[in-house]
């Protein structure tokens, strides 16, 4: 049995598609998002619905074998996992923003809002800037829009939410998408298997690209 971590949220139904795509055969449980395991027998797979930024986690701790998780995770949680094929799915990137009367020099204690406090650190030390990182767990655009925090770092995709909350990007840090992560001592173990995987998703994201 392989044992498959599945990020809850906007990724899940893309997964889901991709798998089905693959020829998995995944029964109407997908469908209902109460539901945190369910057992494909016929595929050997079992799926656990994870938060997912916790997916990596699992795949570390090796009680899943593999798991899809974005790339903004995979940076910000440095988990001890193998990236093994990028999905392209989920496809946003993580940025820099402010509200465009933000004057970079004229900020003499500087604070970045963040739901990716490790990202964002080690992005600024690159950068030679020192900045204090303010945590926050979602709804990120409203830092400076209330004075928590002068810059922000986070995901954009359409744009529509830093438009909505007249915000400007600064700089762009990295493209995302969503990976298929794999536990080490799993990919010793089941190795057959999970190259199966590999290869049947492979097939469907390089069709999916012509
Ligand atoms: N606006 C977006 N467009 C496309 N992909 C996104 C977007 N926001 C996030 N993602 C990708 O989807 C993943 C999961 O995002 P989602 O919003 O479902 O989870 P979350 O923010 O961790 O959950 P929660 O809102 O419950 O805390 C992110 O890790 C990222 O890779
Ligand atoms: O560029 P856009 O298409 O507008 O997408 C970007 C938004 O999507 C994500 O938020 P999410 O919806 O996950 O809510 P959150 O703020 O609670 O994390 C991200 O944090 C941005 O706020």
């Amino acid at each position: 049995m392989l044992t498959v971590a599945m990020p809850k949220g906007r990724i899940f139904e893309e997964a889901v598609e991709l798998l089905r795509k693959a020829g998995y055969n995944l029964p109407p449980e997908f469908e209902d998002n109460r539901r945190l395991i369910i057992d494909v027998e016929e595929a050997g797979m079992r799926f656990i619905l994870a938060k997912p930024m916790d997916v990596p986690t699992y795949v570390e701790h090796g009680v899943a074998d593999i798991g899809v998780a974005g790339k903004d995770t995979m940076i910000e949680e440095e988990r001890d996992v193998y990236e093994v094929l990028d999905l392209k799915i989920s496809e946003c990137y993580m940025a820099v923003a402010a509200l465009p009367t933000y004057e970079k020099n004229r900020d003499i204690a500087p604070k970045v809002a963040s739901k990716y406090p490790n990202l964002a650190a080690s992005y600024f030390r690159e950068q030679g800037e020192q900045v204090e990182i303010i945590k926050l767990n979602g709804s990120i655009e409203l830092a400076p829009l209330i004075g928590l925090a002068d810059r922000i770092v986070d995901i954009v995709s359409t744009g529509q939410t830093l438009r909505a909350n007249g915000l400007v990007e600064l700089e762009t840090i990295v493209p995302i998408t969503s990976r298929l992560i794999v536990n080490p001592v799993s990919y010793r173990m089941k190795d057959t298997v999970i190259d199966e995987v590999v290869e049947r998703l492979a097939a469907v994201v390089e069709g999916e690209e012509q």
